[in-house]
């Protein structure tokens, strides 16, 4: 079910504007797929439609477009669960304080990933340790896990 966005903040429209040009998520950036996550609760959640473009074979979603979406939405997640842990309030923020960048992503590809429907994709957060921050994902459609994936997000020093 998809749940109503529309009053909730994206974790990438938090990012400073010196740092929203991420090709996958970045909202300064017209031609990325501007992917939103929001933490919802204990988790995080973020819906996407591929353009026909990204095919694989007819009627399946290319898998290195189904990586670059986890992959942000994996590092959304990762900024949005270590603010959750430092009780470090998103409600009224314009800006995250946290950068996280990717250290190691991977990818099970379980299912064709079906063309010209909405994907949901979800995170939960496995752990932090330090700045490391394993974030467990599934991207799923009309209901079926097509693909999981998890991250290993690195928290940046100041
Ligand atoms: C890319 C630069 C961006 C700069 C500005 C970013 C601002 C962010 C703001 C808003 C985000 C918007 C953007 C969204 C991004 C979307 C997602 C992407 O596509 S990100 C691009 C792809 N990723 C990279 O290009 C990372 C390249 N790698 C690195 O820069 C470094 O290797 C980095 C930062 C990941 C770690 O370097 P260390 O020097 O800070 O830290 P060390 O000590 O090496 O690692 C910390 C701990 O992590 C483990 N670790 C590191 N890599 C690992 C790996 N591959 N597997 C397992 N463990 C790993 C290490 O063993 C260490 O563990 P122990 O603390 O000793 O327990």
């Amino acid at each position: 079910m998809h749940i109503n966005t529309k009053n909730l903040k994206a974790i990438q429209d938090l990012y400073p504007d010196e740092l929203a040009h991420c090709y996958g998520c970045g909202k300064s950036n017209p031609d990325g797929f501007q992917l939103k996550t929001y933490l919802v609760g204990d988790e995080t959640i973020a819906y996407f439609t591929p353009q026909p473009k990204y095919t694989a074979l007819p009627g399946s979603v290319y898998g290195g477009l189904i990586a670059s979406i986890l992959d942000c939405h994996g590092t959304g997640s990762a900024a949005a669960f270590v603010c959750k842990n430092e009780h470090i309030s998103l409600v009224d923020a314009t800006t995250i304080p946290v950068r996280c960048v990717t250290a190691l992503l991977k990818i099970d590809f379980k299912n064709p990933t079906p063309m010209g429907v909405e994907l949901e994709l979800k995170g939960k957060l496995r752990s932090i340790e330090g700045r490391k921050i394993w974030v467990d994902m599934t991207l799923t459609a009309n209901g079926i896990i097509c693909a999981t994936g998890e991250i290993l997000a690195i928290r940046l020093k100041d």
